[in-house]
Protein backbone atom coordinates (compact mmCIF):
# COMPACT_ATOMS: atom_id res chain seq x y z
CA UNK A 1 0.00 0.00 0.00
CA UNK A 2 1.56 3.54 -1.03
CA UNK A 3 1.83 5.92 1.59
CA UNK A 4 2.56 9.63 1.51
CA UNK A 5 5.61 10.95 3.59
CA UNK A 6 6.10 14.88 3.84
CA UNK A 7 9.47 16.88 4.65
CA UNK A 8 8.35 17.22 7.50
CA UNK A 9 7.97 13.40 8.59
CA UNK A 10 4.31 13.89 8.99
CA UNK A 11 1.94 11.41 7.31
CA UNK A 12 -1.25 12.67 6.93
CA UNK A 13 -4.46 10.28 7.10
CA UNK A 14 -6.88 9.20 4.46
CA UNK A 15 -9.40 10.70 6.17
CA UNK A 16 -7.64 14.19 6.59
CA UNK A 17 -7.09 13.32 2.71
CA UNK A 18 -10.44 13.17 1.47
CA UNK A 19 -11.58 16.13 3.75
CA UNK A 20 -8.33 18.32 1.70
CA UNK A 21 -9.65 17.69 -1.55
CA UNK A 22 -13.23 18.07 -0.55
CA UNK A 23 -12.41 21.57 0.96
CA UNK A 24 -10.50 21.99 -2.37
CA UNK A 25 -13.05 21.10 -5.00
CA UNK A 26 -15.90 23.71 -3.13
CA UNK A 27 -13.22 26.10 -3.14
CA UNK A 28 -12.95 25.51 -6.94
CA UNK A 29 -16.52 25.09 -7.45
CA UNK A 30 -16.91 28.28 -5.72
CA UNK A 31 -14.51 30.19 -7.73
CA UNK A 32 -15.66 29.27 -10.83
CA UNK A 33 -19.23 30.88 -9.55
CA UNK A 34 -17.57 33.76 -8.93
CA UNK A 35 -15.88 33.97 -12.48
CA UNK A 36 -19.06 33.31 -14.01
CA UNK A 37 -20.84 35.71 -12.51
CA UNK A 38 -17.99 38.65 -12.35
CA UNK A 39 -16.79 38.07 -15.79
CA UNK A 40 -18.82 39.23 -18.40
CA UNK A 41 -18.74 36.61 -21.55
CA UNK A 42 -17.56 39.62 -23.61
CA UNK A 43 -14.86 40.34 -21.57
CA UNK A 44 -13.70 37.02 -21.61
CA UNK A 45 -14.13 36.34 -25.52
CA UNK A 46 -11.64 40.02 -25.36
CA UNK A 47 -9.00 37.82 -23.36
CA UNK A 48 -9.06 34.94 -25.62
CA UNK A 49 -9.13 36.69 -28.82
CA UNK A 50 -6.21 38.95 -27.35
CA UNK A 51 -4.37 35.81 -26.21
CA UNK A 52 -4.98 33.86 -29.71
CA UNK A 53 -3.48 37.62 -31.06
CA UNK A 54 -0.39 36.56 -29.47
CA UNK A 55 -0.30 32.59 -29.63
CA UNK A 56 -1.16 32.83 -33.68
CA UNK A 57 -0.42 35.47 -35.34
CA UNK A 58 2.77 36.16 -34.47
CA UNK A 59 2.47 40.04 -35.51
CA UNK A 60 3.39 42.90 -33.61
CA UNK A 61 1.27 45.01 -31.54
CA UNK A 62 1.27 47.73 -34.14
CA UNK A 63 -1.00 45.32 -35.92
CA UNK A 64 -4.74 45.25 -35.86
CA UNK A 65 -7.79 41.93 -36.47
CA UNK A 66 -11.06 41.93 -38.15
CA UNK A 67 -13.28 39.16 -37.03
CA UNK A 68 -15.76 37.65 -39.59
CA UNK A 69 -18.27 35.61 -38.03
CA UNK A 70 -21.39 34.68 -38.08
CA UNK A 71 -23.32 34.49 -35.20
CA UNK A 72 -24.57 38.49 -35.48
CA UNK A 73 -28.20 37.99 -33.58
CA UNK A 74 -31.29 40.23 -35.93
CA UNK A 75 -29.05 39.78 -39.04
CA UNK A 76 -29.23 37.54 -42.17
CA UNK A 77 -26.57 35.00 -43.03
CA UNK A 78 -23.44 37.27 -43.08
CA UNK A 79 -22.10 36.77 -46.51
CA UNK A 80 -18.47 37.57 -45.88
CA UNK A 81 -17.64 34.82 -44.18
CA UNK A 82 -18.67 32.03 -47.46
CA UNK A 83 -17.15 34.50 -49.66
CA UNK A 84 -14.04 34.59 -47.09
CA UNK A 85 -14.08 30.78 -46.91
CA UNK A 86 -14.23 30.47 -50.83
CA UNK A 87 -11.60 33.42 -51.40
CA UNK A 88 -8.80 31.64 -49.16
CA UNK A 89 -9.61 28.22 -50.51
CA UNK A 90 -7.56 29.43 -53.94
CA UNK A 91 -4.90 30.40 -51.83
CA UNK A 92 -4.46 27.34 -49.44
CA UNK A 93 -0.89 26.09 -50.45
CA UNK A 94 1.60 23.45 -49.34
CA UNK A 95 2.59 25.47 -46.30
CA UNK A 96 -1.03 24.41 -44.99
CA UNK A 97 -0.38 21.03 -43.81
CA UNK A 98 -3.88 19.81 -42.91
CA UNK A 99 -6.71 21.26 -45.58
CA UNK A 100 -10.35 20.44 -46.23
CA UNK A 101 -11.33 18.76 -49.21
CA UNK A 102 -14.88 18.57 -50.08
CA UNK A 103 -17.84 18.00 -53.44
CA UNK A 104 -20.93 19.98 -53.41
CA UNK A 105 -24.12 19.28 -55.37
CA UNK A 106 -24.28 22.52 -56.81
CA UNK A 107 -20.87 22.91 -58.00
CA UNK A 108 -18.36 21.34 -60.70
CA UNK A 109 -14.87 19.64 -59.09
CA UNK A 110 -13.30 19.23 -55.59
CA UNK A 111 -13.57 22.49 -53.56
CA UNK A 112 -10.98 23.05 -50.43
CA UNK A 113 -11.17 24.55 -47.17
CA UNK A 114 -9.24 25.80 -44.22
CA UNK A 115 -8.92 23.71 -41.35
CA UNK A 116 -8.95 25.20 -37.73
CA UNK A 117 -6.01 26.74 -36.24
CA UNK A 118 -4.27 26.96 -39.86
CA UNK A 119 -3.73 30.21 -41.24
CA UNK A 120 -2.86 32.00 -44.88
CA UNK A 121 -0.78 34.88 -45.51
CA UNK A 122 -2.35 37.06 -48.12
CA UNK A 123 -1.27 40.10 -49.90
CA UNK A 124 -3.29 43.01 -51.35
CA UNK A 125 -1.86 46.41 -52.59
CA UNK A 126 1.19 45.54 -50.70
CA UNK A 127 -0.43 44.71 -47.43
CA UNK A 128 0.25 41.84 -45.67
CA UNK A 129 -3.24 40.16 -44.41
CA UNK A 130 -2.80 37.16 -42.12
CA UNK A 131 -6.19 34.79 -41.74
CA UNK A 132 -6.53 32.55 -38.86
CA UNK A 133 -9.52 30.15 -39.24
CA UNK A 134 -10.67 29.45 -35.23
CA UNK A 135 -13.04 27.21 -33.99
CA UNK A 136 -14.49 28.28 -31.10
CA UNK A 137 -16.27 25.68 -29.21
CA UNK A 138 -19.66 26.08 -27.12
CA UNK A 139 -20.12 24.81 -23.85
CA UNK A 140 -23.96 23.27 -24.21
CA UNK A 141 -26.60 24.89 -22.29
CA UNK A 142 -24.33 27.47 -21.00
CA UNK A 143 -23.34 28.85 -24.38
CA UNK A 144 -26.05 31.98 -26.13
CA UNK A 145 -24.22 32.18 -28.94
CA UNK A 146 -25.95 31.56 -31.91
CA UNK A 147 -24.58 28.70 -34.07
CA UNK A 148 -23.78 29.64 -37.21
CA UNK A 149 -24.71 28.17 -40.64
CA UNK A 150 -22.17 25.69 -40.68
CA UNK A 151 -23.41 24.39 -37.03
CA UNK A 152 -20.24 25.52 -35.15
CA UNK A 153 -18.63 28.70 -33.98
CA UNK A 154 -15.66 28.91 -36.60
CA UNK A 155 -14.38 32.49 -37.44
CA UNK A 156 -12.02 33.76 -39.21
CA UNK A 157 -9.72 36.38 -37.98
CA UNK A 158 -7.33 38.54 -40.26
CA UNK A 159 -4.52 40.63 -38.91
CA UNK A 160 -2.77 43.21 -40.51
CA UNK A 161 -1.16 46.53 -39.67
CA UNK A 162 -3.33 49.00 -38.50
CA UNK A 163 -2.51 51.89 -40.92
CA UNK A 164 -4.41 50.12 -43.65
CA UNK A 165 -7.67 49.70 -41.59
CA UNK A 166 -9.56 51.85 -44.32
CA UNK A 167 -8.03 50.24 -47.79
CA UNK A 168 -9.03 46.45 -45.84
CA UNK A 169 -12.86 47.95 -45.08
CA UNK A 170 -13.47 49.64 -48.42
CA UNK A 171 -11.27 47.55 -51.13
CA UNK A 172 -9.86 44.18 -49.37
CA UNK A 173 -13.49 43.18 -48.41
CA UNK A 174 -15.13 44.42 -52.25
CA UNK A 175 -12.05 42.32 -54.08
CA UNK A 176 -12.91 39.35 -51.59
CA UNK A 177 -16.72 39.55 -52.47
CA UNK A 178 -16.47 40.15 -56.15
CA UNK A 179 -13.82 37.35 -56.33
CA UNK A 180 -16.16 35.03 -54.54
CA UNK A 181 -18.80 35.86 -56.89
CA UNK A 182 -16.40 35.24 -60.28
CA UNK A 183 -15.82 31.90 -58.34
CA UNK A 184 -19.10 30.48 -57.64
CA UNK A 185 -19.96 31.38 -61.15
CA UNK A 186 -16.93 29.23 -62.64
CA UNK A 187 -17.85 26.42 -60.30
CA UNK A 188 -21.88 26.73 -60.90
CA UNK A 189 -23.34 23.79 -62.54
CA UNK A 190 -25.87 24.93 -64.86
CA UNK A 191 -29.59 24.10 -65.06
CA UNK A 192 -31.87 24.08 -67.86
CA UNK A 193 -35.53 24.58 -66.98
CA UNK A 194 -38.62 23.41 -69.21
CA UNK A 195 -41.59 25.11 -68.85
CA UNK A 196 -44.56 24.51 -70.06
CA UNK A 197 -48.01 25.62 -68.92
CA UNK A 198 -50.35 24.96 -65.99
CA UNK A 199 -46.73 25.20 -64.42
CA UNK A 200 -45.10 22.32 -65.24
CA UNK A 201 -41.65 22.90 -65.18
CA UNK A 202 -38.56 19.92 -65.70
CA UNK A 203 -35.07 21.01 -64.40
CA UNK A 204 -31.98 18.94 -65.41
CA UNK A 205 -28.04 19.25 -65.01
CA UNK A 206 -27.09 21.87 -68.41
CA UNK A 207 -23.92 20.11 -69.59
CA UNK A 208 -23.91 21.33 -73.57
CA UNK A 209 -19.98 21.66 -74.50
CA UNK A 210 -20.61 24.57 -76.59
CA UNK A 211 -18.74 27.66 -76.28
CA UNK A 212 -17.92 30.64 -78.92
CA UNK A 213 -15.00 28.80 -79.82
CA UNK A 214 -16.48 26.05 -81.00
CA UNK A 215 -19.30 27.89 -82.41
CA UNK A 216 -18.77 27.92 -86.49
CA UNK A 217 -19.59 31.45 -87.79
CA UNK A 218 -18.39 34.86 -88.67
CA UNK A 219 -15.39 36.28 -86.63
CA UNK A 220 -16.89 39.61 -86.54
CA UNK A 221 -20.28 38.76 -85.44
CA UNK A 222 -19.00 36.64 -83.00
CA UNK A 223 -16.87 38.99 -81.77
CA UNK A 224 -19.61 41.55 -81.13
CA UNK A 225 -21.69 39.12 -79.55
CA UNK A 226 -19.39 38.56 -76.98
CA UNK A 227 -18.69 42.14 -76.42
CA UNK A 228 -22.59 42.79 -76.43
CA UNK A 229 -22.53 40.42 -73.55
CA UNK A 230 -19.98 41.32 -71.37
CA UNK A 231 -20.96 44.85 -71.72
CA UNK A 232 -24.58 43.46 -70.41
CA UNK A 233 -22.84 42.52 -67.54
CA UNK A 234 -20.86 45.11 -66.18
CA UNK A 235 -23.85 47.51 -66.88
CA UNK A 236 -25.82 46.72 -63.59
CA UNK A 237 -24.75 50.52 -62.25
CA UNK A 238 -25.74 52.11 -65.81
CA UNK A 239 -29.24 50.15 -65.97
CA UNK A 240 -30.09 51.96 -61.99
CA UNK A 241 -28.85 55.23 -63.54
CA UNK A 242 -31.23 55.08 -66.57
CA UNK A 243 -33.87 53.75 -64.78
CA UNK A 244 -34.18 50.40 -66.93
CA UNK A 245 -34.87 47.29 -66.22
CA UNK A 246 -31.72 44.83 -66.32
CA UNK A 247 -32.39 42.71 -69.08
CA UNK A 248 -31.29 42.53 -73.04
CA UNK A 249 -33.00 40.72 -75.73
CA UNK A 250 -31.56 38.92 -78.67
CA UNK A 251 -33.32 37.21 -82.00
CA UNK A 252 -31.40 34.32 -83.37
CA UNK A 253 -33.21 34.53 -86.92
CA UNK A 254 -31.39 31.66 -89.77
CA UNK A 255 -32.55 28.62 -91.43
CA UNK A 256 -32.69 25.07 -89.37
CA UNK A 257 -29.46 23.75 -88.68
CA UNK A 258 -27.06 27.16 -88.55
CA UNK A 259 -26.56 26.74 -84.70
CA UNK A 260 -29.77 28.87 -83.30
CA UNK A 261 -29.84 26.61 -80.24
CA UNK A 262 -25.66 26.18 -80.06
CA UNK A 263 -25.87 29.44 -79.94
CA UNK A 264 -27.76 29.79 -76.81
CA UNK A 265 -25.43 27.06 -75.31
CA UNK A 266 -22.22 29.07 -75.55
CA UNK A 267 -23.98 32.08 -74.30
CA UNK A 268 -25.63 30.23 -71.46
CA UNK A 269 -21.59 28.77 -70.87
CA UNK A 270 -19.66 32.80 -71.17
CA UNK A 271 -22.55 33.79 -68.72
CA UNK A 272 -22.66 31.00 -66.47
CA UNK A 273 -26.36 31.49 -66.98
CA UNK A 274 -28.99 28.95 -66.35
CA UNK A 275 -31.55 28.88 -68.88
CA UNK A 276 -35.60 28.43 -68.91
CA UNK A 277 -37.10 27.37 -72.11
CA UNK A 278 -39.92 28.49 -72.58
CA UNK A 279 -42.83 26.37 -74.44
CA UNK A 280 -45.10 29.19 -75.22
CA UNK A 281 -47.41 26.20 -77.62
CA UNK A 282 -48.62 24.69 -74.49
CA UNK A 283 -49.73 28.41 -72.78
CA UNK A 284 -53.63 28.13 -72.34
CA UNK A 285 -53.48 31.98 -71.27
CA UNK A 286 -52.45 35.63 -70.55
CA UNK A 287 -52.36 34.80 -66.97
CA UNK A 288 -50.59 31.30 -67.83
CA UNK A 289 -47.68 32.97 -69.74
CA UNK A 290 -47.30 35.66 -67.26
CA UNK A 291 -46.95 33.18 -63.95
CA UNK A 292 -44.64 30.95 -66.44
CA UNK A 293 -42.84 34.51 -67.01
CA UNK A 294 -42.59 35.80 -63.54
CA UNK A 295 -41.30 32.16 -62.06
CA UNK A 296 -37.91 33.10 -63.75
CA UNK A 297 -34.96 33.64 -61.70
CA UNK A 298 -32.56 35.98 -62.14
CA UNK A 299 -29.04 35.49 -63.49
CA UNK A 300 -30.67 33.03 -66.56
CA UNK A 301 -31.51 33.11 -70.25
CA UNK A 302 -34.94 32.97 -70.97
CA UNK A 303 -35.45 31.04 -74.20
CA UNK A 304 -38.60 31.04 -76.65
CA UNK A 305 -37.62 28.41 -79.57
CA UNK A 306 -39.35 28.92 -82.83
CA UNK A 307 -41.32 31.75 -81.71
CA UNK A 308 -42.64 32.21 -85.19
CA UNK A 309 -44.80 29.18 -84.71
CA UNK A 310 -46.89 30.81 -82.00
CA UNK A 311 -49.40 32.86 -84.45
CA UNK A 312 -49.87 35.33 -81.82
CA UNK A 313 -46.50 37.32 -82.31
CA UNK A 314 -47.48 37.15 -86.19
CA UNK A 315 -47.09 40.64 -88.06
CA UNK A 316 -50.92 40.95 -89.31
CA UNK A 317 -49.47 43.32 -92.50
CA UNK A 318 -47.37 40.27 -93.31
CA UNK A 319 -50.62 37.67 -94.33
CA UNK A 320 -51.48 39.81 -96.92
CA UNK A 321 -47.64 40.13 -98.48
CA UNK A 322 -46.08 37.27 -100.74
CA UNK A 323 -44.95 35.68 -97.92
CA UNK A 324 -48.52 35.15 -96.61
CA UNK A 325 -49.16 33.12 -99.90
CA UNK A 326 -45.81 31.53 -99.92
CA UNK A 327 -46.06 30.17 -96.47
CA UNK A 328 -50.20 29.37 -96.48
CA UNK A 329 -51.00 31.31 -93.66
CA UNK A 330 -54.40 32.43 -93.06
CA UNK A 331 -55.76 36.14 -93.12
CA UNK A 332 -56.98 37.11 -89.52
CA UNK A 333 -60.53 37.50 -90.97
CA UNK A 334 -60.20 33.72 -92.12
CA UNK A 335 -58.73 32.91 -89.40
CA UNK A 336 -61.80 34.34 -86.72
CA UNK A 337 -64.38 32.81 -88.86
CA UNK A 338 -62.60 29.48 -88.28
CA UNK A 339 -61.83 30.09 -84.80
CA UNK A 340 -65.69 29.96 -84.30
CA UNK A 341 -66.29 26.30 -85.79
CA UNK A 342 -63.62 25.35 -83.91
CA UNK A 343 -64.06 23.65 -80.15
CA UNK A 344 -60.78 21.46 -79.47
CA UNK A 345 -56.95 22.33 -79.75
CA UNK A 346 -54.85 22.43 -83.02
CA UNK A 347 -51.61 20.83 -82.38
CA UNK A 348 -49.70 21.01 -85.51
CA UNK A 349 -47.38 24.15 -85.71
CA UNK A 350 -47.62 24.17 -89.32
CA UNK A 351 -48.24 27.46 -90.90
CA UNK A 352 -51.69 26.07 -92.54
CA UNK A 353 -53.51 25.44 -89.36
CA UNK A 354 -54.81 28.39 -87.30
CA UNK A 355 -54.99 27.56 -83.54
CA UNK A 356 -57.21 29.48 -81.27
CA UNK A 357 -54.86 32.30 -80.16
CA UNK A 358 -53.98 31.58 -76.09
CA UNK A 359 -52.48 34.53 -74.95
CA UNK A 360 -51.71 38.47 -76.69
CA UNK A 361 -49.19 39.73 -77.96
CA UNK A 362 -49.18 42.94 -75.19
CA UNK A 363 -48.75 40.13 -72.41
CA UNK A 364 -45.56 39.07 -73.86
CA UNK A 365 -44.45 42.51 -74.64
CA UNK A 366 -45.25 43.36 -71.03
CA UNK A 367 -43.44 40.49 -69.07
CA UNK A 368 -40.26 41.67 -71.56
CA UNK A 369 -40.21 45.28 -71.23
CA UNK A 370 -43.46 46.49 -69.30
CA UNK A 371 -44.55 46.99 -65.63
CA UNK A 372 -43.71 43.00 -64.91
CA UNK A 373 -40.21 42.95 -66.43
CA UNK A 374 -39.22 44.92 -63.43
CA UNK A 375 -39.79 41.58 -61.02
CA UNK A 376 -36.58 40.30 -62.01
CA UNK A 377 -33.32 41.70 -63.41
CA UNK A 378 -29.67 40.37 -64.98
CA UNK A 379 -31.62 38.64 -67.80
CA UNK A 380 -31.35 37.31 -71.55
CA UNK A 381 -33.93 37.00 -73.76
CA UNK A 382 -33.65 34.74 -76.84
CA UNK A 383 -36.28 34.40 -79.29
CA UNK A 384 -35.33 32.12 -82.33
CA UNK A 385 -36.73 32.02 -85.85
CA UNK A 386 -36.56 30.57 -88.66
CA UNK A 387 -38.89 33.58 -90.10
CA UNK A 388 -38.20 36.65 -88.83
CA UNK A 389 -39.93 38.23 -91.79
CA UNK A 390 -43.50 37.02 -90.07
CA UNK A 391 -42.93 38.65 -86.70
CA UNK A 392 -44.91 41.53 -85.64
CA UNK A 393 -42.45 44.65 -85.57
CA UNK A 394 -43.65 45.79 -81.89
CA UNK A 395 -41.71 42.30 -80.20
CA UNK A 396 -38.60 43.05 -83.20
CA UNK A 397 -37.72 46.64 -81.86
CA UNK A 398 -35.10 48.02 -79.66
CA UNK A 399 -35.94 47.47 -76.20
CA UNK A 400 -37.52 43.77 -77.07
CA UNK A 401 -34.60 42.11 -79.10
CA UNK A 402 -32.06 44.99 -78.46
CA UNK A 403 -29.35 42.67 -81.02
CA UNK A 404 -30.46 40.44 -83.72
CA UNK A 405 -28.04 37.90 -84.94
CA UNK A 406 -28.16 35.96 -88.10
CA UNK A 407 -27.36 32.47 -87.96
CA UNK A 408 -26.47 32.22 -91.95
CA UNK A 409 -25.42 29.15 -93.52
CA UNK A 410 -21.61 28.18 -93.41
CA UNK A 411 -18.98 30.18 -94.65
CA UNK A 412 -15.13 29.57 -95.22
CA UNK A 413 -14.37 30.71 -91.72
CA UNK A 414 -17.47 28.64 -90.16
CA UNK A 415 -15.93 25.47 -91.69
CA UNK A 416 -12.26 26.15 -90.52
CA UNK A 417 -14.21 26.23 -87.12
CA UNK A 418 -15.70 22.71 -87.82
CA UNK A 419 -12.55 20.97 -89.16
CA UNK A 420 -10.80 22.42 -86.19
CA UNK A 421 -13.68 21.02 -83.52
CA UNK A 422 -14.18 17.49 -85.22
CA UNK A 423 -10.82 16.70 -86.58
CA UNK A 424 -8.57 18.97 -85.08
CA UNK A 425 -6.69 19.75 -88.31
CA UNK A 426 -5.78 23.68 -89.05
CA UNK A 427 -4.43 23.06 -93.01
CA UNK A 428 -5.54 19.98 -95.04
CA UNK A 429 -4.64 19.49 -99.02
CA UNK A 430 -8.78 19.53 -100.15
CA UNK A 431 -9.55 22.68 -98.11
CA UNK A 432 -9.24 24.78 -100.52
CA UNK A 433 -11.88 22.42 -103.19
CA UNK A 434 -13.94 22.65 -100.12
CA UNK A 435 -13.59 26.38 -99.79
CA UNK A 436 -14.64 27.03 -103.28
CA UNK A 437 -17.97 25.02 -102.90
CA UNK A 438 -18.91 26.29 -100.10
CA UNK A 439 -18.70 29.77 -101.49
CA UNK A 440 -21.38 28.46 -104.42
CA UNK A 441 -23.70 26.06 -102.26
CA UNK A 442 -25.94 26.74 -99.08
CA UNK A 443 -25.03 24.01 -96.50
CA UNK A 444 -25.57 24.32 -93.31
CA UNK A 445 -23.45 24.03 -90.29
CA UNK A 446 -25.02 21.01 -88.88
CA UNK A 447 -24.95 18.91 -92.32
CA UNK A 448 -21.34 19.45 -92.59
CA UNK A 449 -21.09 18.96 -88.68
CA UNK A 450 -22.91 15.48 -89.11
CA UNK A 451 -20.32 14.57 -92.23
CA UNK A 452 -17.32 15.72 -90.62
CA UNK A 453 -18.54 12.97 -87.77
CA UNK A 454 -18.42 10.44 -90.11
CA UNK A 455 -14.33 9.27 -89.75
CA UNK A 456 -11.63 10.64 -87.06
CA UNK A 457 -9.48 10.39 -90.64
CA UNK A 458 -9.44 13.78 -92.29
CA UNK A 459 -8.51 12.32 -95.58
CA UNK A 460 -12.03 10.15 -95.50
CA UNK A 461 -14.19 12.77 -93.37
CA UNK A 462 -13.15 15.81 -95.75
CA UNK A 463 -13.57 13.39 -99.17
CA UNK A 464 -17.28 13.21 -97.20
CA UNK A 465 -17.34 16.88 -97.13
CA UNK A 466 -16.92 17.44 -100.95
CA UNK A 467 -18.79 14.78 -102.11
CA UNK A 468 -21.72 16.56 -100.19
CA UNK A 469 -21.07 19.70 -101.45
CA UNK A 470 -21.04 18.59 -104.97
CA UNK A 471 -24.17 17.14 -104.28
CA UNK A 472 -25.76 20.44 -103.39
CA UNK A 473 -24.01 21.96 -106.20
CA UNK A 474 -26.30 19.97 -108.74
CA UNK A 475 -29.35 20.71 -106.89
CA UNK A 476 -28.88 24.03 -107.02
CA UNK A 477 -28.18 23.76 -110.64
CA UNK A 478 -30.84 21.55 -111.22
CA UNK A 479 -33.01 23.99 -109.35
CA UNK A 480 -31.48 27.04 -111.30
CA UNK A 481 -32.39 25.19 -114.64
CA UNK A 482 -36.42 24.48 -113.29
CA UNK A 483 -36.69 27.84 -112.58
CA UNK A 484 -35.05 28.96 -115.86
CA UNK A 485 -38.02 26.67 -118.11
CA UNK A 486 -40.95 28.14 -115.76
CA UNK A 487 -40.16 31.52 -116.84
CA UNK A 488 -39.72 30.78 -120.43
CA UNK A 489 -43.30 29.36 -120.03
N1 LIG B 1 -22.81 27.41 -86.26
C1 LIG B 1 -22.53 26.19 -85.79
N2 LIG B 1 -21.36 25.96 -85.19
C2 LIG B 1 -21.05 24.75 -84.71
N3 LIG B 1 -21.89 23.69 -84.78
C3 LIG B 1 -23.08 23.87 -85.38
C4 LIG B 1 -23.46 25.12 -85.90
N4 LIG B 1 -24.68 25.01 -86.42
C5 LIG B 1 -25.06 23.75 -86.24
N5 LIG B 1 -24.12 23.06 -85.61
C6 LIG B 1 -24.18 21.62 -85.30
O1 LIG B 1 -25.45 21.16 -85.71
C7 LIG B 1 -26.25 20.74 -84.61
C8 LIG B 1 -27.64 21.34 -84.76
O2 LIG B 1 -27.53 22.75 -84.67
P1 LIG B 1 -28.53 23.67 -83.83
O3 LIG B 1 -29.57 22.86 -83.19
O4 LIG B 1 -27.74 24.57 -82.96
O5 LIG B 1 -29.17 24.50 -85.01
P2 LIG B 1 -30.46 25.40 -84.98
O6 LIG B 1 -30.20 26.55 -85.88
O7 LIG B 1 -30.86 25.70 -83.61
O8 LIG B 1 -31.55 24.48 -85.64
P3 LIG B 1 -33.14 24.55 -85.47
O9 LIG B 1 -33.61 25.85 -86.06
O10 LIG B 1 -33.61 23.36 -86.25
O11 LIG B 1 -33.44 24.43 -84.03
C9 LIG B 1 -25.55 21.22 -83.38
O12 LIG B 1 -25.66 20.30 -82.33
C10 LIG B 1 -24.12 21.37 -83.81
O13 LIG B 1 -23.46 20.14 -83.65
Amino acid sequence: MATFISRSGFIPSTSHLISYYASFSTALMLLRNVYRELVPQKLEEYVLDKLRFLFFSKVSPSCCSFIIDDSWEFFDHNELIEAAARYLSNKIGIQNKKVRVGKFRKEQGLTTGLVPGEEIVDEFKGIKVTWLLVREKGDGADDDRKRNAEGNDNYFMLTFEEEHRDVILKDYFNHILDTHENMKKEKKVLKLFTRGGRGSVSKINFNHPATFETIAMDNDLKKSIIADLDKFLSRKDFYRRVGKTWKRGYLLYGPPGTGKSSLIAAMANHLKYNIYNLELGTVKSDIELRDMLLDTADKSIIVVEDIDCNQEVWNRDAQSSNFSRDYNIPKVSDCFLKTEAQTGDVKSSNFSDYKIPKFTLSTLLNCIDGLWSVCGEERIFVFTTNHKEILDPALLRPGRMDMHIHMSYCTTQGFRILASNYLEIKEHPLFEEIDDLIKCVDVTPAALAEELMRSDLPDDALRGVVDLLKQKRIERDTKEVERAKKMEK
